[in-house]
């Protein structure tokens, strides 16, 4: 144990990479340094927020920490507990402690460096109790009385946190797409303000796009003579209806945080970040060898070819269907900080909306491939129906964007620069799927190899 308040700084090198949001699990932890901790709750049990430089050779990267303490023989799962006879744990699971990040929120508590705010005109319920959800994710979330949600984003960056700053700018421009947000906890960081939390209605009855694209082609595949038509499951207008919110999200996006055009230099930077993506994805993964010249005169066709211009925008930068709940009034978008590997100035640059809209048709292929993956049983009909889902709900999605005219117009208008985005984005899942889920590299790197093979004229390109 170091410091006063007893954050067992040596056993956090071994327990942080055992935490799904833990973001450098690709190598070892050297060390790590706690920050001064706040306390939150003082006595027994008790609270600290605490930040940690986790040091990885060259990297050091801060994380946050919720650090509890209590007397007696608490019933703390193991997994909390930070290392074997630590007597102190990850809060996020103690409903007894974190009921006063919510009421902090509700009261504008300051406590130390930490302010605790509602957003303007927000009144705020408090005495709630929170229950961390258990989907797969990149923070760690918290529900209180199904009323709201609390993202606590782990890795930390200085300044306003994305999605927090493009929830805001989006429900100011009156944008039906996003979930209210409704209050935050902001800290400090290398002397800059940093975004702790974000407090968002919560949306008990939402159902996300994967789960419900999932289902359609779950009904489509038992059914063996059903076409995508006709399965009782149909995404299609669905999928159209999410086009049009995406389109809408870019439109109010572009019109809250504004534009720049996109100039041929503009353009050769964008292809020449292909080919670095490229060249690392391919050092990491041998499987990619051999579509590496095709990937590439692919991504070399963007700046030979008299493109139609699209600019430069704030976009989600990260989109797909786990991305999107469908609720009662619509399709809301969610999470817009971007690729989670990305450096923060990156995930901040403007770039073409044509990015989510090639992020969306690559999470139509998964949807479609996912029941193929190491199913050596299928034959080629299977294959070929999902493959027919897959079109049909890509198609819908650009037609519904282009029909609510999108910033970037008619999506199937622009097919170099978007069959380039695409392939850009399998490249970077084939990446994440190496290092994340090895069981699903088949996914992207079949996608490509199809895209390779059937070049520009593929069917809904
Ligand atoms: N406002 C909301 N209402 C209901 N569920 C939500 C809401 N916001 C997020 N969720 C759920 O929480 C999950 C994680 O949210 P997300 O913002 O993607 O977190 P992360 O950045 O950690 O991946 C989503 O997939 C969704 O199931
Ligand atoms: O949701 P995150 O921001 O954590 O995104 C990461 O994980 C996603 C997987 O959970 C990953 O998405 C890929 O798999 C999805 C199916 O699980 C599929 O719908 C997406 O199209 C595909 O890219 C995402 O790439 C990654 O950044």
């Amino acid at each position: 144990m170091t410091g006063e308040h007893g954050i067992p700084a040596g056993r956090l090198a071994q327990w942080l990479p055992t935490q799904r949001w833990f973001a450098g699990k690709d190598r070892p932890v050297d060390v790590v340094r706690p920050h001064e901790p706040t306390v939150l709750i003082e006595g027994d049990p008790a609270l600290w927020h605490v930040v940690v430089d986790v040091v990885q050779g060259e990297r050091i990267e801060p994380y946050q920490l919720f650090v509890g303490w209590r007397s007696g023989t608490p019933e703390i799962a193991s997994s909390a507990l930070f290392g074997e006879g630590s007597d102190r744990y990850e809060a996020c699971g103690d409903a007894d402690l974190t009921a006063m990040l919510l009421d902090a929120m509700a009261a504008g508590t300051r406590i130390d460096g930490l302010s605790f705010a509602a957003e303007p005109g927000e009144q705020l319920i408090g005495g709630l109790r929170a229950r961390p959800i258990t989907t797969e994710q990149s923070n760690t979330s918290l529900v209180y009385g199904g009323q709201y949600i609390l993202k606590l984003f782990r890795k930390l960056s200085p300044g306003i946190n994305k999605d927090l700053l493009l929830h805001r700018a989006l429900q100011a421009a009156g944008c039906a797409h996003v979930a209210r947000v409704v209050g935050s906890i902001t800290g400090e960081l290398a002397g800059e303000p940093v975004t702790i939390g974000m407090l968002q209605e919560y949306l008990p009855d939402a159902v996300d796009g994967w789960a419900m694209a999932s289902t359609s082609v779950r009904d489509l595949l038992a059914g063996p003579d059903l076409q995508p038509d006709e399965a009782g499951g149909d995404f299609a207008a669905e999928a159209e209806r999410l086009g049009a919110a995406v389109a809408e999200v870019h439109a109010d996006l572009a019109r809250a945080l504004g534009t720049e055009p996109v100039d041929r230099a503009e353009l050769a930077r964008t292809v020449q970040a292909m080919h670095e993506r490229l060249d690392q994805v391919a050092a990491a993964v041998p499987q990619l060898a051999p579509q590496v010249p095709a990937l590439r005169a692919a991504f070399d066709a963007v700046g030979a070819a008299d493109l139609p211009p699209v600019s430069r925008q704030y976009i989600h930068g990260d989109l797909h269907l786990g991305q999107v709940l469908r609720t009662v009034g619509g399709w809301l978008l969610l999470d817009f900080e971007g690729e989670p590997a990305a450096p923060v100035a990156q995930r901040h640059a403007l770039q073409s909306p044509l990015r989510d809209v090639a992020g969306m048709l690559r999470s139509f292929d998964y949807a479609a491939q996912q029941f193929l993956v190491g199913e050596a049983e299928h034959g080629p009909e299977t294959a070929a129906r999902a493959q027919e889902w897959a079109w049909r709900n890509r198609a819908a999605f650009c037609a519904g964007y282009a029909e609510a005219d999108g910033p970037a117009g008619d999506p199937l208008a622009h097919a170099v620069l978007l069959r380039a985005f695409e392939l850009d984005k399998a490249v970077y899942e084939v990446a994440y799927e190496h290092a994340n889920r090895p069981d699903w590299l088949a996914v992207p790197l079949a996608a490509i190899a199809r895209s390779t093979e059937e070049g520009e004229g593929s069917r809904d390109q």
